[in-house]
């Protein structure tokens, strides 16, 4: 398994007030974390801080102080070799679609491993099918449905065989057999999953849960028991 390690970690982030003078707010306080586990969830209310500790861990974000490590690397320096360990899922894949079709999307991730045209389309295939997704190979992206879309981002994504998998609410704009079937798939993945959701049935399946709130990790531990302290004091 990885390891992600926040060292004292600030995030600082500019805030103009209602004179128009600016300020510094630390979206994130200091926070310090080791995350070893296989399936980490991130809850929190909407604001408290839950992206941004995410999106530090592929160098989305960068620390305003303090040191983000994943596997020894440390994210600020080392920032291209850790989003090669690193995959990140957005919530709306519109977000990571960038290609006409499913294949041209699946093949782009796969251009590093398959320096060939037509291998690269071959193994774009393979990754398709594996996902359930075969049948819309050559379909534009466009007119796949939100699961579907949702599937092709993860399927792009876990194409580059990442060591960690960040996923921001990707069950959020999905319907229930949608958002069912995207969270079992991504429970069952061999990768370390760090998600951040708003699903506490899913949050409740992982390993461990970080609670957020006003920017501080204010519970930390089983996620079933995280769960139920947030459901007990929302
Ligand atoms: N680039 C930025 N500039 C200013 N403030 C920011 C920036 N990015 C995030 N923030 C602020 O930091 C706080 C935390 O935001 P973040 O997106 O991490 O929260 P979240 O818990 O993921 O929320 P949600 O559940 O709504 O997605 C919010 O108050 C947000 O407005």
């Amino acid at each position: 398994m990885s390891r992600v390690e926040l060292d004292r970690v600030v995030v600082r982030r500019p805030v103009v007030s209602a004179d128009g003078t600016e300020h510094q707010v630390e979206v994130l306080r200091e926070t310090s974390l080791t995350l070893v586990e296989q399936r980490v969830a991130l809850v929190g209310a909407n604001g408290s801080g839950k992206s941004t500790l995410a999106r530090l861990v592929n160098g989305l974000v960068l620390p305003s102080s303090g040191r983000v490590v994943v596997d020894g690397l440390d994210v600020a320096r080392r920032g291209r070799e850790v989003r090669r360990r690193v995959g990140f899922v957005f919530t709306d894949p519109a977000a990571q679609l960038v290609m006409p079709t499913a294949a041209e999307d699946v093949a782009l991730s796969l251009r590093r491993s398959h320096p060939c045209r037509e291998d690269r389309r071959r193994a774009a295939v393979e990754v398709l099918e594996r996902h359930g997704l075969g049948g819309l190979a050559d379909r534009s992206v466009h007119t796949l449905s939100g699961g579907q879309r949702q599937l092709l981002a993860l399927a792009g994504v876990l194409a580059t065989d990442p060591a960690v998998l960040v996923a921001d609410e990707p069950t959020t704009l999905l319907d229930l057999a949608n958002s069912r079937r995207v969270g079992d798939l991504l429970l069952s993945l061999p990768q370390q999953l760090l998600l951040v959701t708003h699903d506490l049935e899913l949050a409740g399946r992982c390993d461990r849960a970080l609670l957020v709130d006003g920017g501080r990790v204010v519970a930390d531990g089983a996620a079933a028991d995280v769960v139920a302290h947030y459901r007990a004091h929302a």
